[in-house]
């Protein structure tokens, strides 16, 4: 990570860490063509011009994997420098208030235990969650 990155966007990102009562992760997979192709990553997405990120995530989890998320809690957030933009990834601990889980518009989306996270491909900002998330 670099603290420089001049000129460079800087991108705000929420995304969502749900559990169940079981303890497995819920997580989407990015599609074959995008940036980080096929990475498994905590569901969310850009906060657009005039939407906080909580409500950048609500509208997110309803796009993308059809649920309906409450209890939004800030949890971690990572500052990530890619090669063309610089990552603001707010991680929000919510849970599902409606909805079963559905692959709207990710490539697909799945509940993890906690043994099989780190064994799966991850965005690199996310290591410092996925860190903080196994030692808790
Ligand atoms: N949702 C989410 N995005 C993440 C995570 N980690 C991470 O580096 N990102 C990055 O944050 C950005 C989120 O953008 P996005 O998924 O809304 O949009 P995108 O660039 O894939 O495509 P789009 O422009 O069609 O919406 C991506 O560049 C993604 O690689 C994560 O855990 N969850």
């Amino acid at each position: 990570m670099s603290a420089g990155g001049a000129g460079k966007p800087l991108l705000l990102v929420s995304a969502a860490l749900i559990e169940d009562a079981a303890g497995r992760v819920l997580l989407t997979q990015r599609k074959p063509r995008a940036h980080l192709p096929l990475c498994w990553e905590f569901p969310g997405g850009k906060v657009e011009a005039g939407e906080t990120p909580e409500a950048a995530l609500m509208r997110e989890m309803r796009e993308e994997v059809g649920i309906e998320i409450a209890d939004l809690k800030p949890w971690r957030f990572v500052s990530h420098d890619y090669a063309t933009f610089h990552l603001l990834m707010p991680l929000f601990s919510c849970r599902i208030a409606s909805g079963e889980p559905q692959a709207l518009d990710v490539h697909a989306v799945a509940w993890f235990e906690r043994d099989q996270l780190r064994a799966l491909d991850w965005p690199p900002a996310d290591e410092p969650l996925l860190e903080a998330l196994l030692a808790q």
